[in-house]
């Protein structure tokens, strides 16, 4: 099995990256593992406690579990991979069976934070989008798709989401081997990720 981190801030383009490899890869040789499923279950804390959780810090993830998974999925086992939700920001209680393919993509913001983790990635890859760029994006897609509204997505991005990426994310970029400059669609770079990956397969 061939495991490839795919990292880099709020609104880089990871889901899009990974979404575009895998439509054009045949179907079912490559599974996806998302960060966002690991996000710790809340369900003690009502609605109210839990917008005040800081979900850009690492302790907000269970890597523990994640960690557990990936080394299901080598070993060749299948696992049941939460679902989370980001409009009541918490897993729903449901899972995804997710079955060990020749290439597991896992993608999210802080994978790279964790070092048994990055250990467990033959391929670490950081996508890069300017800062300006990212909070566009972001406003656009969390005010369309997850529920929030303009003050919501500013007050986050400066109380937490900025501070902890400066200090939890950007300096990820040390460990990856392939950085994708992707404040416009990149499809040179994501063309390369696909020829590695179709030569694995
Ligand atoms: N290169 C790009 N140029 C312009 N918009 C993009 C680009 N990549 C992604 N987007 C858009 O930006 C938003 C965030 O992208 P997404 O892939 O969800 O980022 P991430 O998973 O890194 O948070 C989405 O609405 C997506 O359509
Ligand atoms: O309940 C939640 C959990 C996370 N977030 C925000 O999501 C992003 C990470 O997801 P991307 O798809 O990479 O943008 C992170 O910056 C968290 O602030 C949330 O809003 N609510």
């Amino acid at each position: 099995m061939l495991i490839i981190g795919i990292a880099g801030g709020t609104g880089c383009g990871k889901t899009t990256v990974v979404n575009t490899i895998l439509n054009e890869l045949p179907e079912g040789e490559v599974g996806v593992i998302s960060q966002d499923s690991y996000y710790k279950d809340t369900s003690h804390l009502s609605y109210d406690e839990r917008v005040k959780i800081n979900f850009d810090h690492p302790r907000s993830i269970d890597f523990e579990l994640l960690e557990k998974h990936l080394i299901e999925l080598k070993k060749g086992n299948a696992i049941d991979q939460p679902v989370y939700s980001f409009v009541k920001h918490n897993r729903t209680g449901d899972t995804i069976n997710t079955i060990p393919r020749k290439v597991m993509i896992v993608e999210g913001i802080l994978i790279l934070s964790h070092a048994e983790i990055r250990n467990l990635f033959d391929i670490k890859i950081f996508v890069h989008a300017d800062s300006d760029e990212r909070l566009i994006r972001r406003l656009k897609r969390d005010i369309t798709e997850r529920g929030r509204d303009i003050n919501e997505v500013l007050t986050r991005y400066q109380n937490t989401l900025k501070p902890m990426h400066q200090q939890f994310i950007e300096p990820m970029k040390e460990y990856a081997d392939i950085i994708i400059p992707n404040n416009k669609y990149n499809t040179v770079a994501v063309d390369i990720v696909k020829t590695i990956i179709n030569e694995r397969l």
